[in-house]
């Protein structure tokens, strides 16, 4: 899990979660993340979810059956799974041991379930930021606009809006979507600094070495 800063430090690479009510925004800041950062790979997860117009099936999710989801989770070939909304969830760990290992931090839309779990397995390597919406009816207006789901579909996700909210006291970081530039700068900044911080920074010793030999010469 060893990567090289753009300072020439070597660092462990991290696991960059976004999570938020269904509609808050994590898809659309983690497409802009994944755009602009150089050095970050977003985790694609396996669902039972139907495909949405517009979704392409290995860049958004992998869209696998039921049978064929729970053999992957039976041979243990995902990091963390979760039921939301019925359909399961969950991710591929070939992908992210592959990327971590390659030096790539990885970021993760997933939900609170998802966190927990790789909390528990990675906990000093997993940096966490809650999207909350500015208002409910923000957040059922984007899930309109959107356009992707039925009316039933959409009174699901509004239904379970609240429950999942309960959990933005376990994230690391709280954003609130009003602007979504706005937004942006902000998750931007958390990687930024979370990338600098000394415990994963594990070159520094050799690097501060290498900096008094020069100055005691
Ligand atoms: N635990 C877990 N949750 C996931 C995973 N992939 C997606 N989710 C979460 O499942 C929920 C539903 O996702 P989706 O159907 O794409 O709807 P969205 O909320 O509109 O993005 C969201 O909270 C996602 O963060 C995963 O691999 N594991
Ligand atoms: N700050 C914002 N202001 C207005 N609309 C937004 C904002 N952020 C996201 N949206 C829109 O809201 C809808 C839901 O966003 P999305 O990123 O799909 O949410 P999530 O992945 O959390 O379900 C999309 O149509 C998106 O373009």
């Amino acid at each position: 899990m060893t990567a090289v800063g753009f300072d020439g430090v070597e660092r462990r690479g991290l696991m960059f979660v976004l999570s938020s009510p269904s509609g808050a925004g994590k898809t659309t800041l983690s497409r802009m993340l994944i755009e602009r950062t150089p050095g970050l790979k977003m985790s694609v997860s396996a669902t039972t979810r139907p495909m949405r117009p517009g979704e392409v099936d290995g860049r958004d999710y992998f869209f696998v059956a039921k049978p064929k989801f729970e053999a992957m989770a039976g041979q243990g070939e995902l990091l963390e799974w979760a039921t939301v909304f019925d359909n399961r969830y969950g991710t591929p760990r070939a992908p992210v041991e592959t990327a971590l290992t390659a030096g790539q931090d990885v970021l993760f839309d997933i939900d609170w379930q998802g966190t927990q779990q790789l909390r528990e397995k990675a906990s000093t390597d997993v940096v966490s930021v809650f999207i909350l919406p500015p208002s409910a009816a923000d957040l059922e207006k984007r899930l309109h606009t959107r356009a992707q789901d039925s009316d039933e579909v959409i009174r699901g996700r509004m239904d379970r809006a609240s429950h999942e909210l309960s959990h933005w006291a376990e994230y690391d970081y709280i954003i609130v979507n009003q602007n979504v530039d706005e937004a942006f700068a902000e998750v931007q900044s958390i990687l930024k600094a979370e990338r600098l911080k000394r415990v994963r920074r594990t070159g520094l010793t050799e690097f501060v070495r290498g900096l008094q030999r020069q100055l005691e010469k």
